[in-house]
């Protein structure tokens, strides 16, 4: 007995050592070797690092809107106020902490190149995915590494590319974008000017968009899915937002237990849709046949084409249509670049009055828009990367397990790049190339930029090409400001516009 005693105190001694060493040594030895080097923070809290403080800040940056005063549209105090404010105090790079998972806050263009163009080559990588995920991204893309990342990639970049989704996708672009507009129309009954509330049309849209070119005939099924994902989203988000328990994933409680009915659910609809594909055997242009009708060789499993679904739902729904709104209410914030714009989607679209594939190139202005609101509001505001070995970046020794945050948001917001007027909206920044290749990056950079990139940049031009075609925007009293961190970046109270038809 006594023995068994011993053991058990012996095992309990050592267990309470490791912790000690993982919780309190190791940060502080690296807290030490970063200082050391002149990159400093707002220091490390046993267990729980910087988290509860990050999650205050967030609460406190979220409880009051932020009031658009002269144009200026910073959005680092709402979207990442942690780094807002840390960033000021400690200076850049800066270190803080994710439990007790060093991390290191980055907005050096240079930095965030070398970073994001040797990801995968062994010294950085993603981070591995947190586990919560799984049910909104599956096992896709965005998820995967190494060698089933690149098979993946590869027959993922086949139905992206420009020609297919120019030939392919953009009459259902054109032909959803049509509907909404006829619904709009039917809105207004005849009125001079109505009120609409842009930011849910354009995610409805997004979605049609998505489930016609991911499922052709079957897109009403497929529709379905989305709201299945949605109602995953807001569970996703109330996980994360939790605090990190280890193991409480696993436990039926009624969250969990709701999430993992919605991802049997979404599971069994995307199977059922793969199959009925498969029996029908129709030659169809949908994302969908295009995957299944690849390449012997390079071929994806049902599970593996699940996994891509789910991240094409998610990546491909959201983002966009977030870019969309934040892009309607700039243009109602700035009458004259929304006549600038409406000129030219008249000039290039002629007697067309919907956007063909060969106009896309010419819509030059609408482009400079698009791009001048990605720098404003990116969708995706970080990127997460790791090292994986002891690296040297720029003058930093950083050791092999630290996170990498790159600041995207912060980058696009930067006034040493994009000068004293950084938050205000000017599309002409836009006409000249860029000055450095990471100072604008709302798709990601190198291996792992967006796959998508081309079906959103053409699918962002034709939609607002057919709206301010049809509407001239202004925005109405009721909007409040108010831009907010839920996954992507997006309108906290939607974006609420007065419209006026054109007379085209
Ligand atoms: C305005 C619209 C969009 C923006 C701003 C955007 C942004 C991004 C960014 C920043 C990344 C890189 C993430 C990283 O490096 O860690 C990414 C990756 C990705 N995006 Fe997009 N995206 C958009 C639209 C889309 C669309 C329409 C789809 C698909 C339908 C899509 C699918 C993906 C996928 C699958 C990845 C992972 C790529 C990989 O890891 O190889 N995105 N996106």
């Amino acid at each position: 007995m006594t023995s068994l005693i011993l053991v058990l105190v012996a095992v309990f001694c050592i267990r309470l050592f490791k912790f000690a060493y993982n919780t309190i040594w190791i940060p502080f030895r690296i807290q030490n070797h970063f200082k050391k080097q002149g990159v400093t923070g707002p220091g490390y809290h046993p267990i729980f690092g910087n988290m509860p403080e990050i999650r205050r800040l967030f609460e406190e940056a979220m409880s009051k809107p932020s009031p658009l005063h002269d144009g200026d549209h910073d959005v680092l105090p709402r979207v990442a106020p942690f780094y807002h404010k840390w960033s000021n105090i400690y200076g850049k790079p800066f270190l803080y902490w994710s439990g007790s998972q060093p991390r290191l806050a980055i907005s050096d263009p240079d930095l965030i190149k070398e970073i994001t163009m040797n990801t995968g080559g062994g010294s950085f990588d993603k981070t591995g995915f947190d586990p919560k995920g799984k049910v909104l991204f599956g096992q896709g893309l965005i998820a995967l590494f190494g060698q089933q990342w690149a098979l993946h990639r590869r027959i993922l970049n086949r139905p992206f590319r420009m020609e297919r989704v120019k030939e392919c996708w953009l009459p259902d672009i054109v032909a959803e974008t049509r509907k909404m507009l006829e619904k709009w129309e039917e809105r207004r009954a005849g009125r001079d000017e109505f009120e609409m509330e842009v930011f849910k049309q354009l995610h409805d849209l997004s979605a049609d968009i998505i489930s016609r070119t991911a499922f052709g005939t079957f897109f009403e099924q497929g529709k379905q899915i989305f709201l299945l994902q949605e109602q995953q989203m807001q569970f996703f988000s109330l996980a994360v937002e939790s605090l990190n328990i280890p193991g409480l994933r696993f436990l039926p409680t009624k969250n969990n237990r709701e999430m993992w009915r919605l991802d049997k659910e979404t599971n069994e609809s995307i199977r059922a849709l793969i199959r009925a594909n498969n029996e029908t055997r129709e030659e169809s242009s949908s994302f969908l046949s295009l995957l299944m009708g690849s390449d012997e060789e390079e071929r994806l499993g049902e599970e593996e084409i699940i996994g891509e679904f789910k991240t094409f739902y998610f990546a491909g729904k959201e983002t966009a249509a977030n870019a969309l709104a934040w892009a309607l209410l700039l243009l109602g914030l700035n009458p004259e670049w929304q006549d600038k714009a409406r000129e030219e989607v008249i000039r290039v679209l002629g007697s067309n009055k919907v956007p063909v594939a060969e106009n896309l190139k010419d819509l030059k202005i609408v482009n400079m828009i698009i791009d001048e609101t990605l720098r404003l509001y990116p969708p995706i505001v970080m990127l997460m990367r790791k090292t994986y070995k002891d690296v040297k970046l720029g003058n930093i020794n950083i050791p092999a397990g630290t996170e990498l945050y790159l600041a995207l948001a912060a980058v696009h917001h930067d006034t040493y790049i994009w000068g004293n007027d950084a938050h205000k909206f000017n599309p002409d920044r836009f006409k000249e190339s860029r000055k450095h290749l990471a100072s604008f990056i709302p798709y990601g950079l190198g291996p792992r930029f967006c796959v998508g990139q081309t079906l959103a940049t053409i699918e962002m031009k034709t939609i607002l090409a057919m709206i301010i075609r049809q509407y001239y925007l202004t925005v109405s009293p009721t909007y409040v400001h108010a831009p907010k961190l839920f996954i992507s970046l997006e309108p906290q109270y939607g974006v609420q516009l007065l419209l006026t038809r054109t007379t085209l």
